[in-house]
């Protein structure tokens, strides 16, 4: 074996062009495979079809070629093959990019998400797709739920829960009077910047922020900039946009919205929990099918009478099934009344979520299954 000093720059680069053409070939067959699947699905589409008049085709044809649990599951397996010495999300990073681009061939995803451009919640977007998805900005998560309702965009991205703020009870509310379905999950740390424009680090006047970033960095914020006015905007990154165009404006934003509005970072990780993390939920029209490590989000309405949410909680305590997470929200129909989001591992076409499926909606005034998707594989 030659040891390391008979190894020379030139014959090593000449290795990695060799590997790298062998990379480039492969990723184009790759690709004309992924041609082949989409003519493949077309087909099948079109016969069942047939077949089936009186369906919604235009909500089917949504999950004709993006196939989140196929996804997920080519993720796990990757990371489970990897034998380094690229990391295990390393390389599921490499494999997400390769899918986003095989789908763009198949159909471009357009994806509505909370804006405007440089969000946590785009960049959880691009996180879930992949940088081949036509991500388009909303104004609210109201707006976000219509796109994907009425059909102007295949799916929807809004933030639900951060690790140190709790839920985003919005959202939540949200679901109580939609149609559409939980199609995956997306977790991002979120490393919050102190955004200035270049040469705007003299004379800070006020920073701006989402109210979430502006209570997750408080305590640095006082140690740091104790008498500068807070403003609390609609989110950071319309902070990173006010910032760009005003003197003396600081953001609190993310490094997707340093880039788009070219600020520089006077300080990063500014957050005072060091695994702050803001979890988003991919909104669809269609149920996913189980990739084998699925989750399943309910919305229920109890009875109001002594252990409504003890019998409700039962049969899963019964089946050892794992509850991820239970939130309560007000009703909104009548006072002091409240419905529970309840998410719990496992997929409602497995035989024994089902039958749980099924107690509990014979117990409840409302059940209704906000739908089951891959757990995040990122
Ligand atoms: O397997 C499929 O159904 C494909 O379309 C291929 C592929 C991929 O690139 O691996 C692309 C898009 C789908 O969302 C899932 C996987």
């Amino acid at each position: 074996m030659a040891s390391d000093k008979d190894i020379d720059l030139g014959s090593l680069r000449r290795d990695i062009d060799r590997i790298d053409s062998q990379i480039h070939q492969l990723l184009n067959e790759r690709a004309r495979c992924a041609q082949q699947v989409a003519i493949v699905k077309q087909r099948e589409f079109e016969a069942a079809q047939q077949f089936e008049s009186g369906t919604d085709s235009s909500s089917a044809q949504q999950l004709l070629f993006y196939r989140p649990e196929r996804e997920a599951q080519v993720l796990e397996r990757v990371k489970a093959a990897n034998t380094g010495p690229l990391a295990d999300d390393t390389v599921a990073y490499i494999f997400r990019e390769i899918m986003s681009a095989c789908l763009a061939l198949e159909k471009p995803m357009e994806v509505a998400y909370l804006g405007p451009e440089g969000t946590y919640t785009q960049a959880a977007a691009i996180k879930h797709f992949g940088h081949a998805v036509i991500s388009v900005p909303m104004t609210t998560i109201d707006a976000v739920f219509s796109q994907v309702e009425s059909g102007q965009c295949h799916y929807g991205v809004v933030p639900v829960e951060n690790s140190t703020e709790g839920m985003v009870s919005h959202t939540l509310d949200a679901f109580v009077n939609s149609s559409l379905k939980i199609c995956g999950e997306v977790e991002l740390r979120v490393r919050l910047n102190l955004l200035v424009a270049q040469g705007g680090e003299a004379d800070i006047t006020r920073i701006c922020a989402h109210q979430q970033a502006l209570a997750q960095s408080r305590l640095w914020l006082d140690a740091n900039f104790p008498n500068i006015e807070r403003v609390a905007v609609s989110s950071n990154g319309e902070a990173a946009r006010i910032a760009a165009k005003e003197a003396g404006t600081a953001a609190i934003a993310s490094d997707l919205a340093a880039q788009k509005y070219g600020l520089m970072a006077l300080a990063s990780g500014i957050e005072d929990q060091p695994d702050n993390t803001t979890r988003f939920l991919v909104i669809g029209r269609e149920n996913v099918s189980a990739s084998g490590k699925d989750k399943t989000s309910i919305v229920v309405s109890a009875h109001n009478r002594p252990g409504a949410l003890f019998k409700l909680l039962e049969p899963f305590q019964q089946s050892n099934i794992m509850l991820t997470r239970i939130d309560t929200r007000p009703s909104r129909t009548e006072t002091w009344t409240y419905v529970f989001f309840i998410e719990f591992e496992g997929h409602q076409d497995d035989p024994e979520i089902a039958a749980i499926l099924d107690n509990i909606s014979q117990q409840t005034v409302m059940c209704k299954i906000l739908g089951s998707y891959p757990k995040a594989a990122l």
